[in-house]
């Protein structure tokens, strides 16, 4: 399967925009609301949905898949507009995720206040690591 770029994906968004003259519409705030939206609606009023969706029909999920592209497209042009790179921010916290939730803590017992507690000291540890990097 083709592979695809959060830097083409800005790209194509951008040209988009730009040959709609729709730059003006597209304020931090309109992109937010727009992103947020978008993925409400199709499991609104549902029971609770199992993993791949089994009970959906086709063209549900070729709708969902189009919803959540729409998330992801508005995401990307609200981060590029605030001069945001998407991909080095999202990499950046996974690496502070990563040291928050350190995998043997999180394989006990997770809901333990003491768990969540160290979370707290360590996600402000993580940030200073990451900063001097
Ligand atoms: N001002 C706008 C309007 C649309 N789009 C782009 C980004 C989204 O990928 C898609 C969203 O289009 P719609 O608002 O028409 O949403 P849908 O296609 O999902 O239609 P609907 O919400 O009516 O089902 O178009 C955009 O960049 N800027």
């Amino acid at each position: 399967m083709e592979s695809v770029t959060i830097e083409e994906l800005r790209k194509k968004q951008t040209e988009f925009a730009a040959e709609r003259d729709w730059e003006k519409f597209h304020s931090p705030r309109n992109l937010l609301l727009a992103l947020v939206g978008e993925l409400s609606e199709i499991f609104q009023w549902r029971s609770e949905v199992s993993r791949d969706l089994p009970d959906w029909e086709e063209r549900d999920k070729v709708h969902l898949g189009e919803e959540l592209s729409d998330v992801l497209l508005y995401l990307i042009r609200l981060s590029d507009i605030c001069g945001i790179d998407l991909g080095q921010a999202a990499l950046r916290k996974l690496q502070l995720n990563a040291i928050k939730y350190p995998i043997p803590h999180c394989t006990k017992d997770s809901s333990s206040t003491k768990t969540i507690a160290t979370a707290s000291k360590n996600a402000v540890t993580a940030a200073d690591t990451i900063a001097e990097d």
